[in-house]
């Protein structure tokens, strides 16, 4: 085994169902494994001997150059808004991904969205030049169990904030406490909005509103969107 070769859990073309690219024809490349153990996680990430493309079996795992091979042979990828490398958590297996993203980009010149937790700042901002558009997690307590604002807020100082977005997915216990150390880190740097995710989509209520308000009154632009996949029953 090649030292950055990477376990993959599934490739599928889809729609992004989630935040501020929702609508755009993508290609998932969700990668195995995840080390963040959130509380109501809704991803099965386990890594199994193979995974597929199209109708072909992929043995696990599998070089960055042959993954993109095979995607680029199977897929086209022409037609696509992006490559969204998705987890499981993308950072964990770092070398892998940085060296898919160069081999995929060589060959297809492809658009790279990557989906990341928000707790491996380093690792995040070492992809800068190589990555697109990042999506990260603001996580807090009330919806997952654990906390990265400190992370967030240090990727939010150095990043590129035109080619970044966050979501805050939120759970009805949210406290006033969370809300606040949310506006803090936004309001600490050039980032000026914020996509709101119900967990489990739950519906438009009291709370959110209250919250969309309070992040309105203080600059923050607000966009309230569920997870449209779920809705229309699509991967
Ligand atoms: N359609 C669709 N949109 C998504 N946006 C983020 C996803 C994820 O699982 O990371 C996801 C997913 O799994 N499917
Ligand atoms: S970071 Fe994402 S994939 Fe990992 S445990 Fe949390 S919700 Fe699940
Ligand atoms: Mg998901």
């Amino acid at each position: 085994m090649n030292n950055s070769s990477g376990y993959i859990k599934e490739i599928f073309p889809s729609i992004q169902g989630e935040g501020k690219y929702v609508g755009a024809k993508q290609l998932f490349v969700r990668l195995a494994g995840c080390s963040i153990n959130c509380l109501n996680c809704d991803t099965d990430y386990s890594a199994e001997d193979f995974f597929i493309i199209n109708d072909k079996r992929i043995q696990n795992p599998v070089s960055p150059v042959d993954l993109a091979g095979n995607i680029t042979e199977a897929f086209g990828l022409n037609s696509f808004h992006s490559i969204s490398i998705t987890g499981g958590e993308p950072l964990d297996q770092f070398g892998f991904l940085k060296d898919f993203i160069k081999a995929v980009k060589e060959m297809s010149g492809i658009r790279i969205f990557l989906e990341t937790s928000g707790f491996y700042s380093d690792k995040l901002l070492a992809l800068q030049d190589i990555v697109d558009i990042f999506s990260i997690d603001l996580k807090i307590k009330s919806s997952f169990g654990v906390n990265n604002l400190q992370s967030v807020q240090k990727i939010m100082r150095s990043i590129d904030t035109s080619k970044t977005y966050v979501k805050l997915i939120i759970n009805k216990n949210i406290s006033e406490t969370e809300i606040d150390s949310v506006l803090k880190v936004l309001m600490d740097s050039k980032m000026k909005e914020i996509y709101l995710q119900p967990l489990n989509n739950i519906s438009y209520n009291n709370e959110l509103e209250h919250i969309i308000e309070l992040l309105q009154k203080n600059k923050i632009d607000a966009y309230f969107i569920p997870q449209i996949q779920k809705f229309m029953e699509i991967r």
